[in-house]
């Protein structure tokens, strides 16, 4: 609340909206990425479509492998659009008046070209080791507890109802939420590396200074905003995939 109330006098209403321009233009080549690795990786595993993995749910082991090949290639392709966001979120300067400097990165094409000016091409993936480890584990998750939901709730050989895939949707969202909170704190320092603070000299070197620093609480950082946001949006997300499935599939 405090957050919220400090953005809102300090930004106004355009302070919550910052950096998300990139993010909502790449959202749907990201999420592409994820599903269709996820959903070709699991029909290479198991030689069944989408449709007969309602009749005979493929075993978790398998979901797993996919989810986690998904999360895998999602991280990369997410990598410099994330770095974006992030940095521009952070900058938390009031809006500016006629007078006052500049900020140092004026809207997203003006961050990636100033990233690759200063950091080179590496920089715009910078963090995303991390981004890997926060992203990979907790998809395989993900699909998981979404999979196993839809399998539990829906009698056998029908397709899952709208309300089983959005409360589905919805629980796999927060359990990954609540379990990719301790790397997504680490994600987003090492991104901001060498902004504000002295760069990391490693995701290692971030875990401990940022324990050292602030104790163990650190790692939970925003885990309740994530795990409240991860619901609505998860629950729809995974409908929209069951419904352009049933139309094309
Ligand atoms: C793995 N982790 C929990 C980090 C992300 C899950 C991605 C799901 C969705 N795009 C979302 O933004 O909630």
């Amino acid at each position: 609340m405090d957050c919220m109330i400090k953005i809102y006098r300090h930004e106004s209403v355009l302070g919550f909206y910052k950096g998300m321009s990139f993010p909502i233009a790449s959202i749907g080549m990201v999420n592409s990425v994820l599903f269709g690795v996820y959903s070709n990786t699991l029909q290479a595993l198991t030689s069944t479509s989408h449709q007969d993995r309602r009749a005979q749910l493929p075993s978790y082991t398998c979901i797993f492998i996919a989810g986690c090949t998904g999360g895998f290639l999602q991280a990369y392709s997410l990598a410099p659009f994330d770095i974006i966001k992030v940095r521009l979120q952070n900058q938390t300067e009031s809006r500016v008046r006629p007078g006052s400097p500049l900020p140092r990165y004026q809207g997203p094409m003006h961050c990636a070209a100033t990233i690759l000016r200063e950091e080179g091409f590496r920089g715009l993936f910078r963090g995303s080791g991390a981004l890997m480890l926060r992203d990979t584990p907790t998809l395989g998750l993900y699909f998981i507890t979404y999979e196993g939901l839809c399998y539990q709730y829906t009698p056998t050989g029908q397709q899952p109802s709208s309300t089983t895939v959005l409360v589905a949707g919805g629980f796999a969202g927060i359990a990954s939420w609540i379990t990719a909170t301790p790397f997504d704190v680490i994600k987003a320092r090492m991104q901001m590396g060498g902004v504000k603070q002295k760069a990391y000299k490693g995701m290692l070197d971030c875990i401990v200074t940022s324990f050292r620093q602030e104790g163990l609480g650190v790692f939970f950082r925003g885990f309740t905003i994530n795990s409240a946001r991860a619901f609505p949006v998860n629950a729809v997300t995974f409908l929209s995939y069951e419904y352009l499935l049933r139309m094309w599939g």
